[in-house]
C-alpha cells in the first residue's frame, strides 16, 4: 500500500504503523497505538530499527518504499536494528530479511534465542549479537547499542544515533497513543504526560531500581547531554528528552502528588456511601483524589493513579467470608507491579459493608501488606447501610490521613 514516511531529522524518518483500531493490549486498555520503526540513511548503508505488529507491515512497507524515493537511494537495507524481541516489534522481521537476505539483524545475545522461539522462519537467520558501546557505522552516521536487561525484557537494548543525539529507546518512554503527529509538542501536554504515567505505571514500576540505575550508567558515560530525542517505539517523540526522563526519575524515586486514590466495589451501594465519605474527608484537607469503582473500571487505568497517589484507599464488601471478587484482578497486578520497589510504601486503608462477620477488608489489609503497601487501618467495617455517624466516621478517617499527607 501507498504510504508516507515522516522526516523526523537529516536522513531519519518514521516508518511505522498506526494500529487504529486496539483497544486491549495485555490487559492494558488504549485507543489505538503506533508501532515506531525508523530508517537512518547513511552515506553508505541504510538501518531499519525496529519493526511493527504482525499484520500491519503493508503500511510500514509503504512508508520504507515512500523514505528511499524521497532520499533518491538505491532501495536496500543493510542493518536491522532489533531493540527487542516482542511481537509489537519485530512481527515483520522475517518478512524483512527474506526482502534483504544480505543483511544483519543486530540485537543483543538474549535476543537471538528469544527471537528464533518467536519465529521459526529465523533460524538461519543472519544475527550479529552487539554489546553495549559497540557501534556500526553507516557512513557520516554512528549507531552505538547500549544493552538495557530486564528495560523491560532480558533481551532489550537502546540505539543511539550519536551524531544527531537520537536514543532509539523501543518501550522504554514510549506511550500508547494513536496521534497522526509524530512529536510530543504537536499533541496536548496534558495527554501526552498522562499516557507517559499510565505507560509506566503498568510496564516499567517493577523495573523503578533499574531505571535509576540505567540513568546512572548513561550519565557516567557521559551520554545524556548528548541525547537531543528520545524516539519511542510507540507514540509520540520527545524533542524534550528531559521532560520524560525527569518524569520518569519522580516516578522511579517514589516522588507522588498531595492525591489519593480510592478503589471500590459495591453490590447494594453501601461500600460506595463509605467511598464518599473518605473522599470528602481527604478533601476537606486539600488532597487530590480520585474515584475507581472495579464494576466500571479496569486495571491499567487505576493503576496510573495509584503510581503518583501518596495513599490508597479500598473498599470492598463481604461476599461468602470473602471480599468481593473482582479486587482479585486488581491485588494480583499489584503483587506483581510492587509499587514499594521504589524503596517508599503507600499508605493504604481499608473498608466495606458486610452483613454477618464481615472480613473482607481484613483480608484485603493482609494481602496488601503483602503488595507492599503500609496497611494503616483495616478496621473499616459497618453492617449494611453504613449510619450517619459511620459515615462521620470515615469522613473523619480520611481527613486525618489528610493532615498525615499534608
Ligand atoms: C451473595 C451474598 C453473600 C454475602 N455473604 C456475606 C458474608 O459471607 N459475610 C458478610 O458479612 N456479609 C455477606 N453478605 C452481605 C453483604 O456484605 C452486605 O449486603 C453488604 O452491605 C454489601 O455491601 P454493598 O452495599 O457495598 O454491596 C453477602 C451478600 C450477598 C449478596
Amino acid at each position: 500500500m501507498k504510504a508516507d514516511a515522516v522526516k523526523i531529522s537529516d536522513g531519519v524518518y518514521w516508518v511505522g504503523t498506526y494500529d487504529w483500531d486496539i483497544r486491549s493490549y495485555h490487559g492494558y486498555t488504549l485507543k489505538g497505538t503506533t508501532y515506531n520503526a525508523y530508517l537512518v540513511f547513511g552515506t553508505e548503508k541504510v538501518a531499519l530499527i525496529d519493526n511493527v505488529y504482525p499484520g500491519t507491515s503493508a503500511q510500514m512497507w509503504g512508508r520504507i518504499k515512500d523514505a528511499f524515493e524521497k532520499e533518491g537511494r538505491k532501495y536496500n537495507i543493510d542493518v536491522i536494528v532489533q531493540n527487542h524481541v516482542e511481537k509489537d516489534h519485530s512481527g515483520a522481521l522475517v518478512e524483512i530479511t527474506k526482502k534483504f537476505p544480505e543483511s544483519n539483524i543486530y540485537c543483543t545475545e538474549v535476543a537471538v534465542e528469544g527471537l528464533k522461539k518467536h519465529y521459526t522462519g529465523l533460524k538461519d537467520a543472519p544475527f550479529k549479537v552487539v554489546k553495549s558501546l559497540e557501534s556500526v557505522d553507516l557512513g557520516g552516521k554512528t549507531l552505538t547499542f547500549l544493552e538495557a536487561p530486564l528495560l523491560h525484557w532480558p533481551d532489550s537494548m537502546f540505539t543511539l544515533y550519536g551524531e544527531e543525539g537520537i536514543l532509539f529507546s523501543n518501550d522504554a518512554f514510549g506511550q500508547h497513543l494513536c496521534y497522526t503527529k509524530r512529536f510530543d509538542n504537536e499533541i496536548p501536554e496534558n495527554v501526552l504526560m498522562d499516557a507517559n504515567q499510565k505507560f509506566y505505571a503498568n510496564l516499567i514500576t517493577p523495573l523503578s531500581k533499574l531505571v535509576l540505575k540505567k540513568f546512572e550508567q548513561v550519565i557516567s558515560l557521559g551520554l545524556l547531554e548528548n541525547i537531543k530525542m528520545i524516539a519511542p517505539s510507540h507514540g509520540q517523540i520527545w524533542t524534550d528528552p528531559m521532560k520524560v526522563i525527569s518524569a520518569y526519575q519522580d516516578f522511579a524515586t517514589g516522588k507522588c502528588k498531595n492525591k489519593a486514590t480510592i478503589v471500590y466495589d459495591t453490590m447494594h451501594y453501601s461500600t460506595q456511601k463509605m467511598a464518599h465519605a473518605f473522599a470528602e474527608g481527604l478533601l476537606s484537607e486539600g488532597i487530590d483524589v480520585v474515584i475507581y469503582n472495579l464494576h466500571n473500571d479496569e486495571r491499567s487505568e487505576i493503576v496510573k493513579d495509584i503510581l503518583d497517589s501518596k495513599a490508597v484507599l479500598f473498599g470492598i464488601p463481604t461476599i461468602n467470608d470473602q471480599p468481593y471478587p473482582s479486587i482479585g484482578d486488581l491485588m494480583y497486578y499489584l503483587r506483581g507491579l510492587r509499587f514499594d520497589r521504589t524503596g517508599l510504601k503507600k499508605l493504604a486503608i481499608t473498608f466495606g459493608s458486610m452483613g454477618g462477620k464481615g472480613g473482607a477488608a481484613k483480608l484485603i489489609g493482609k494481602d496488601l501488606k503483602e503488595c507492599g503497601f503500609e496497611v494503616l487501618d483495616d478496621s473499616y467495617e459497618v453492617i449494611y447501610v453504613p449510619k450517619e455517624e459511620e459515615l462521620e466516621k470515615c469522613y473523619n478517617a480520611g481527613k486525618r490521613l489528610g493532615i498525615k499527607l499534608n
